[in-house]
């Protein structure tokens, strides 16, 4: 697949495509995913990680940041405990093959001096009608936000020029923030950054997967615990919003080359796709069972995952 294609692939939306373009021949380009830290990492925030793999391979240099005051601010855990998970959401990450990249705890960077003019700079820009609307898809309890809500997009902007970024991935839900970002920061000297925007993932319930809802996989689940969710998970005949495919789409046909689902020969034998649109066409046409479509991508995702757990059994 040529570079382009490949950083493309499964995004929902890429700001703007000609700066992309340009960007796939600068050298020393640089890209980001910030993270809350959270409890458990699950496959949502796989899709983020699995851009910043195909983006590593064509050559860009890779930054995380663990966002530990912005989950903090986003009043998500008191700072000890956001800091405790962003160590352990590290070790899922390398886990899953972000190693080689640069890991910034947020704390780190952003209490100097100059990050704090910076950031003080931009909120004496923007509305608080803007700062709250950029809030929308990621702030807790928006019903009653804080200040520390209202000083988090600020902070998100200002990571972006302070890392010296030339990219910023998210997911969809990160978007009005990063429109922020390509508002503001060429105002203060700083490049507009190119966004890469993935799509939100439905949990096992078919509404969006979240740690607090537990409707997720973890990256670190162990094998008979997929086994029984995958059982459960929500298949509709339907090919939209549908966990199960998604989970197909977004995760194992990018990682493995063929899916095949083991049937027995009275109901009709074993099937092989080699790409995700064959497999969606023929569950669509009713020629897959969801059972079989479950526990075949149960049995994939067994494997995918195989590396986190052990890669986190022998970093204790
Ligand atoms: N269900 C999901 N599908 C796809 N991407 C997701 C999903 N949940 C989070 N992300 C992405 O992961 C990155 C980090 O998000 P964050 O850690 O804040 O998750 P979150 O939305 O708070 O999830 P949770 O509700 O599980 O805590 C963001 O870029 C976000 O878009
Ligand atoms: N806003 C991201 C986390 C994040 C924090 C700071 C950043 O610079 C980038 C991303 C989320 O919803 O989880």
């Amino acid at each position: 697949m040529d570079p382009y294609s490949l950083v493309t692939r499964n995004t929902v939306e890429v700001v703007t495509d000609e700066e992309l373009s340009a960007l796939l021949k600068k050298p020393g380009r640089k890209v980001y995913a910030g993270y809350e830290p959270s409890g458990e990492v699950h496959l949502g925030h796989l899709v983020t990680v699995n851009k910043l793999l195909d983006l590593k391979k064509v050559g860009f240099e890779i930054v995380v940041l663990l966002a530990d005051l912005h989950a903090f601010l986003n009043r998500k855990g008191t700072m000890e405990e956001v800091r405790t998970l962003a160590e352990y959401n590290r070790k899922c990450f390398e886990g899953l093959g972000l190693v080689d990249v640069t890991y910034v705890l947020g704390s780190d960077l952003q209490l100097s001096p100059e990050y704090e003019l910076l950031m003080l700079k931009i909120s004496q820009e923007v509305t608080l009608n803007r700062a709250t609307r950029s809030m929308d898809e990621v702030g807790r309890q928006m019903e009653h936000p804080t200040v520390s809500q209202m000083v988090y997009p600020i902070m998100q902007i200002t990571d972006i020029a302070t890392l010296g970024v030339d990219a910023a991935v998210g997911g969809i839900d990160q978007r009005k923030i990063h429109m922020l970002a390509r508002e503001y920061l060429p105002g203060h000297g700083y490049p507009t950054p190119v966004c890469l925007h993935t799509p939100i993932l439905n949990g096992l319930d078919g509404k969006k997967m979240s740690s607090s809802q537990k409707n997720y996989i973890s990256v670190a689940e162990d094998e008979e615990s997929i086994r029984k969710k995958m059982n459960k998970a929500y298949c509709p005949k339907e090919i939209e919003e549908n966990p199960v495919l998604q989970m197909l789409q977004y995760h194992l046909f990018p990682r493995f080359n063929e899916i095949t689902l083991h049937r027995p020969e009275k109901f009709g034998g074993d099937l092989t796709f080699t790409s995700y649109e064959a497999l969606s066409e023929a569950y669509g046409s009713g020629a897959i069972h969801p059972a079989d479509l479950k526990r075949a991508a149960g049995e994939y995702m067994i494997e995918l995952l195989r590396p986190v757990r052990e890669y986190l059994e022998s970093h204790p």
